[in-house]
């Protein structure tokens, strides 16, 4: 199932459980606005070469649509959508005064220079400018983006509408980028983790963790997983993939990647196969990179007891039903992974007051944000006695839901 098969299912099920008007239902499915643009540039070498851009606002009820930028080679119409839906959901669950929205290039950033990078984002942003800003949708990073590239956006933006800092979130702190934003979607699932595994009398000391992906938010995670006494027993990336029963010295395999930029090659670890990231011997695995990839194929093999979903939609339906079957319990991406959009939150907030905080600041709201919302979402579990996807979903769907009905349609 694609990924936006996959998340109007799972908003479908909730619009249920909710007993949702079938107008409104349809409604809040249907997103606000989806552009598509071409982005032609000149590379180093002088040919020309061209990439499709899209943004898709899904919905601003609550406010301003928000919601990251990716640049991979698989970015498609469909999953754009999905990742904006889950988005608005995302805002919701959370309680932050945003929409959702999400954005993508099709292109592989490891294959393009710096500066071809940077006029990519520079075309893109030209040709979608009229559609952003601080109060109408806010982009941040994601996979394959980062504070450089909202810089260049931030710069791009200006151009045409004057020094606007709060037009995008994830941005270097020389340029009104919040402390804690970094490292705010790892530290996020990592308050999640410790949320559930409280339920279960456990705790991150002596846990052992497998996480795929060691970008922004896997190695976040791991590093505070690795700090916090935890043992990560396995990581991947696209390059491959290490294990260590005894965990990993994260500290010496960050060191490693920020040198060589990949896992390869890392010595105080066995190297293994990265399709068997998923399914090795842990109690909690974080997928942290892409989307779809616990599926009916491998869901019955999977050892760990609980899943944290960092990445969006790494759970699609079928292997929901055969993990539920299993027993394992999956802290849904709409919860798990909303610490990166908090702390954008917090950034934006910032701007607009001209007022930065201190990064211990940053870190306990944060930590109060992601404790609420569990317990709400527990508690909506308990209403409807559901798991806790349908839990987080129900909460999001309804408090966007009852915004939509307060505001009405203007007829
Ligand atoms: N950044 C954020 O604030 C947020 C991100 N997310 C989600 O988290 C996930 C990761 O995002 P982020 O960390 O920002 O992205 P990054 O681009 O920083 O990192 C992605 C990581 O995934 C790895 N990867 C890519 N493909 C594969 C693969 N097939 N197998 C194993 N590893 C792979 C990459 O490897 P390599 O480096 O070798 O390419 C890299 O380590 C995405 O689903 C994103 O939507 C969710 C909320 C917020
Ligand atoms: O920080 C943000 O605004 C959005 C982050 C994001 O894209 C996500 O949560 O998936």
């Amino acid at each position: 199932m694609n990924a936006l098969a996959a998340t109007n299912r799972n908003f479908r099920l909730a619009a249920r459980l909710l007993g949702l008007d079938s107008k409104l239902e349809k409604s809040l499915l249907i997103p606000f606005r989806e552009i598509k643009v071409e982005c032609t540039i000149p590379k180093d070498d002088g040919s020309l070469a061209s990439y499709v851009g899209f943004r898709v606002q899904h919905d601003n009820a609550r406010g301003p649509m928000k919601g990251g930028i990716r640049y991979h080679p698989e970015v498609d119409p469909d999953e754009v959508n999905a990742l904006a839906q889950l988005m608005t959901w995302k805002t919701a669950v959370a309680d932050l005064p945003y929409g959702g929205a999400k954005g993508g290039i099709g292109c592989n950033p490891r294959d393009l220079s710096i500066s071809e990078l940077e006029r990519l984002t520079r075309v893109f942003t030209q040709k979608i400018h009229d559609l952003i800003g601080i109060h109408r949708d806010v982009p941040a990073p994601d996979m394959g983006t980062n504070a450089q590239t909202m810089a260049w956006i931030l710069d791009e933006y200006s151009k045409f509408h004057g020094h606007s800092p709060a037009v995008v979130t994830g941005k270097p702190i020389d340029l009104g980028g919040s402390l804690g934003r970094e490292a705010a979607t790892g530290l996020g699932v990592v308050f999640a983790t410790e949320a559930l595994l409280a339920e279960y009398g456990k705790s991150i000391t002596d846990t052992k963790f497998a996480l795929q992906g060691f970008g922004n938010v896997g190695s976040w995670a791991a590093k505070i997983i690795h700090e916090k006494g935890g043992k990560v027993v396995a990581v991947s990336d696209i390059t491959g993939a290490v294990k260590n029963p005894n965990g990993i010295d994260i500290p010496a395999l960050l060191k490693h990647t920020e040198i060589t930029g990949t896992l390869k090659d890392f010595q105080g670890a066995n190297f293994m196969d990265p399709n068997d990231l998923l399914v090795h011997e842990c109690d909690v695995l974080i997928p942290c990179a892409l989307g779809g990839v616990l599926n009916k194929e491998n869901a019955a093999d999977i050892k760990a007891k609980f899943i944290i979903e960092g990445a969006n939609h790494p759970t699609d339906p079928e292997a929901d039903e055969i993990l539920s079957k299993k027993g394992v319990v999956i802290l849904p991406d709409i919860y798990a992974n909303s610490g990166g959009v908090t702390v954008s939150y917090f950034e934006w907030v910032q701007n607009i007051q001209g007022f930065m905080w201190e990064e211990e600041e940053v870190n306990f709201e944060l930590k109060k944000y992601m404790t609420k919302a569990f317990h709400e979402i527990k508690a909506m579990c308990k209403l409807h006695d559901c798991n806790l996807r349908m839990g987080a979903f129900s909460l999001g769907v309804n408090r966007v839901a009852r915004a939509t009905l307060l505001r009405g349609w203007g007829a």
